[in-house]
């Protein structure tokens, strides 16, 4: 499987697995300083996590993490809009717009996004239009509830059963409605309604969404879970766990890896690259 991802005339080419560096644009996320601030140091993020060899770069300007509250779409296209336009001008790398909202999607791509990264699965009024309009690759991620209360006491029956389920009616979904699915890639989404032990049972069986016949995204950077198994509490202190857990799900065929570190995941596929080449001679430069 060596599916290339036509970006907005951009290309990913997803032979190997690649690396999405996360551009949060939300005043939290960088100095307390003001909307300009909070703009430029955005593309300079982004800037710094394409030096550092990012395949693409995920721009986002509401936070989805548990608890998250709601922003109205103005604001969010305030937030991303600038960033996306400066970043497609200063970068050569294709860049996704992480929206559930269908305005979001249409300015993100006006302004040079290609890609569409919906934590909703596209289940949002209108966004599967929107999407289909756009013609661009979109990611399909599963989640359990809403950022608000995901986190509640989330419960499956079987978590990688349902999960599949969920992520094959999403690719249905979209194939209705003139998506297709070499434009589609899945995302099991840890921690979007998952226990610590939810989250090992869909890392440890990651392959299974293989199975879909579409790319798999993984995200595992700095979140809750490595930092229970790790013990670090602070996100930054959560490096080296993400590059293990991102490892891992290279390994299990993950081709897209969502990460805030970029460095230290590039040096980890290096790695596992020049293993992966030995295993199999004739594997595809
Ligand atoms: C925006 N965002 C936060 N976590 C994510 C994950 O695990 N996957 C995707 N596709 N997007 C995410």
């Amino acid at each position: 499987l060596s599916p290339t991802l036509d970006c907005n005339g951009r290309v990913l080419k997803l032979d190997r697995p690649r690396v999405m560096g996360i551009v949060n644009v939300t005043p939290d996320s960088f100095s307390d300083g003001g909307a300009h601030d909070t703009l430029e140091a955005a593309v300079a993020h982004g800037l710094t996590l394409a030096a550092e060899g990012a395949d693409l770069l995920d721009v986002g300007g509401e936070s989805t993490r548990p608890g998250a509250a709601e922003v109205p779409v103005e604001e969010e296209l305030r937030r991303t809009i600038p960033v996306i336009e400066r970043l497609a001008r200063e970068t050569a790398l294709p860049i996704s717009i992480d929206t559930s909202k269908p305005e979001v999607m249409r300015a993100a791509v006006a302004a040079g996004a290609g890609l569409i990264n919906d934590v909703y699965g596209l289940r949002r009024e209108g966004a599967l239009d929107a999407a289909a309009a756009l013609g661009v690759p979109v990611v399909l991620m599963h989640m359990q509830g809403e950022p608000r209360s995901m986190q509640h006491e989330p419960q499956y029956e079987d978590v990688v059963a349902e999960v599949h389920r969920f992520l094959a009616e999403r690719i249905f979904a979209a194939e209705m409605a003139g998506i297709a699915k070499k434009r589609i890639v899945v995302d099991p989404g840890f921690g979007f309604g998952k226990t610590l032990q939810h989250n090992l049972t869909l890392l440890a069986q990651l392959e299974r969404f293989g199975e879909l016949g579409v790319p798999v995204l993984a995200g595992l950077s700095r979140k809750r879970s490595i930092g229970e198994l790790t013990g670090r509490e602070a996100a930054r202190e959560r490096v080296h766990g993400s590059v293990a857990a991102h490892l891992i799900a290279a390994q299990r065929g993950a081709r897209l890896l969502r990460v805030h570190d970029v460095a230290a995941t590039v040096d980890a596929l290096k790695v596992w690259e020049a293993v992966a080449a030995q295993a199999q001679p004739r594997r595809a430069a």
